[in-house]
């Protein structure tokens, strides 16, 4: 029930911290690990009104919900800094996901965690229906002792139907196997190899199905090819003795015909979890239906066991906590699926390719031969390629994304932050950059790094960074443009181009001294070997020979003002200097 008024945000000293809306009954162990990770969080399980939701929605940055709460286009649209929408349970029916999409909001869900609770609800009902269960109890506790009337029929030896038969349909599928039924199933996109080595038998449509069943269930989503998939025609193709279950979403069967199915005798029963209208409303069509003599009625309790709401509140509390992190969902909706190994894999090159992206943007912006690099995005056609390992990887979504975020990081109100793998694309085009990627793929074993090189048509050459992750798992830069370098994109940096010449760090050190900033570390980057090599060609780069780059980590108490980039820049031998922060 919603509250009949609600508390305004609270703007409290933990404002700071991103905020998450949890307005549903969501399991505490999936809040310990909110909470863990600091974050604001503003548990409602009393449920929101759609006003109430609208009207609070601007100041969150995730919200968690489970089959109660609309995320209608009008929320999102006034979610504007909602990062997540995070579903604790399979059916996102209930979000609209491409109004989502469209604003950069991932939406995610925990696709196994309560699968084998409805598979057993499903179970529960099929054998309720079956022998009568809640008639028999009902009547023994009004004092009436009615065998005669609740005689049951057997499952064994009988036939299944199964529509959908994907996570929760393969479950059912098995149990039933288990309590001697043989299985039939109608699913378009099933694989007739795992059907058949679970003991199912695929059919082609609903005419071959209908007839043959003693029990039907549907296990599909709601979408508009199954909303009223089985209506007064199909009830009437079935056996009368046949019953049905659903414990997918309301409106997969047609209320109303199935109503009229039972009421006419056209099928003998059925079990019933989800609703169109839940709860239902007083003299509804599903009201009818729930109370009706012949239906097992449950209150959408398939997903509700202690077990499943742990799983499914573990699994979208991480995946928040991982997003508002800035990093990646192990089960994005309305993004490509990462299996955990590869995003184990992959998550250090996510953490390089962004600071590859975002040193290209900050490194370049301020060289001294900026106007070669006139937009530095817009325009620009960025490669990007894999090398060694990596170059086998079926899906660099994440690290597409990582490119983006980094590039635009510097640049944008949010950050970075608002890129994600939802709506990486969606930046490249509003920016007008080019990304192509290759697979450097070599038949001997080769370390994995990736290079990211980025021209403009033919003006304006091309720049160069390179990276690589080593063996605990850190990043390093290897190369900028024909430098050899080999520095970890972490902190505050100074780059200086510069002639390598003796007493150059010690003039640089007493500059920065002077100015009351700490040397973190240093590194001299001296040209590559392919820039050695073509010295003195003709056609070879536009270099000395002591030509280098120094690269220093900068810290202490005060902060690298514009000014003393510029005093830098105008000392001699140094041909350019940038500031970075990564
Ligand atoms: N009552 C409850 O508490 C619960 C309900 N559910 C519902 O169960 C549904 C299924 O869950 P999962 O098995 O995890 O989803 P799933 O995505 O693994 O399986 C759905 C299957 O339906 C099939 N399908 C789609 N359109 C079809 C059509 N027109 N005809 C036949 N098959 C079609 C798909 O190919 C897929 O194999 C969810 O979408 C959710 O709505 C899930 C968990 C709990
Ligand atoms: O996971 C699903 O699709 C369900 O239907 C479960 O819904 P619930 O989280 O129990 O409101």
């Amino acid at each position: 029930m919603a509250p009949s008024a609600v508390e305004p945000p609270s703007p409290s000293p933990a404002s700071s911290r991103p905020r998450v809306l949890i307005p549903e009954k969501v399991s505490k162990e999936g809040l310990a690990l909110l909470n863990s990770a600091n974050l604001d969080i503003d548990f409602r399980p009393q449920g929101l009104s759609a006003e109430e939701l609208l009207s609070l929605i601007p100041s969150y940055h995730a919200l968690i919900i489970r089959s109660e709460t609309k995320v209608t286009a009008p929320v999102l649209s006034a979610a504007s800094k909602l990062k997540v929408v995070a579903r604790a349970g399979v059916g996102v029916d209930n979000i609209d996901v491409p109004h989502a999409t469209s604003q950069g909001i991932i939406v995610v869900n925990s696709p196994q965690g309560n699968i084998a609770a409805a598979a057993e609800h499903t179970i529960a009902l099929l054998l309720s229906t079956a022998r009568n269960i809640p008639r028999g109890d009902a009547t023994l506790k009004s004092s009436k002792w009615e065998r005669g009337k609740l005689v049951g029929v057997e499952v064994g030896g009988k036939t299944l139907g199964i529509i959908g038969l994907g996570k929760v349909g393969m479950k059912v599928a098995r149990m039933a196997i288990g309590l001697s039924m043989s299985v039939l199933a109608l699913d378009p996109y099933a694989s007739a190899e795992v059907a058949k080595s679970a003991g199912v038998q695929l059919v082609k449509s609903l005419d071959e199905l209908l007839p043959e069943v003693d029990f039907l269930t549907v296990h599909t989503p709601l979408l508009a090819s199954t909303l009223n998939l089985l209506g007064e025609g199909e009830f009437g193709k079935m056996k009368k003795t046949a019953r049905v279950l659903n414990v997918a979403r309301g409106g997969v069967y047609n209320e109303e015909a199935l109503l009229k199915a039972l009421d006419e005798g056209a099928i003998a029963g059925a079990g019933i979890d989800v609703w169109t209208q839940e709860p239902p409303t007083e003299g509804s069509i599903p009201q009818k239906l729930a109370r009706h003599d012949k239906v097992v009625s449950t209150p959408h309790l398939g997903a509700s066991t202690v077990e499943a709401q742990e799983n499914v509140s573990v699994d979208v509390c991480k995946q928040v906590v991982e997003i508002l992190k800035g990093g990646l969902p192990t089960a994005a909706v309305n993004a490509p699926l990462i299996l955990p190994e590869e995003y184990r894999r992959l998550q250090p090159f996510v953490r390089l390719i962004e600071k590859m992206g975002s040193l290209y943007t900050q490194h370049y912006a301020q060289s001294r031969s900026k106007q070669q690099h006139q937009n530095l995005l817009g325009g620009r056609r960025f490669e990007l390629s894999y090398h060694g390992e990596l170059a086998n990887i079926s899906n660099t979504r994440p690290l597409f994304a990582a490119l983006v975020k980094g590039l635009v990081s510097s640049i944008s109100d949010a950050g970075g932050r608002d890129v994600n793998i939802v709506n990486a694309t969606l930046i490249t085009q509003q920016r007008g950059i080019a990304v192509d990627e290759k697979f450097i793929r070599s038949p001997t074993p080769t370390a994995s790094a990736v290079t990211l090189k980025s021209s403009v048509g033919e003006e304006g050459g091309e720049q160069v960074i390179e990276g690589y992750v080593s063996g605990n798992n850190s990043v390093f830069i290897s190369k900028l443009d024909k430098f050899a370098a080999n520095f970890r994109p972490e902190g505050t940096l100074l780059v200086l181009h510069n002639y390598d010449e003796p007493g150059k760090i010690g003039h640089v050190g007493s500059v920065l001294g002077r100015h009351g900033i700490n040397i973190t570390f240093m590194q001299v980057a001296g040209l590559n070997r392919e820039a050695r090599d073509k010295l003195g060609e003709e056609d070879g780069p536009v270099v000395e020979a002591n030509e280098a780059l120094m690269i220093l980590g900068v810290g202490g108490q005060k902060e690298v003002t514009g000014e003393l980039v510029e005093e830098l820049k105008g000392q001699e031998g140094i041909l350019d200097v940038s500031l970075v922060r990564l």
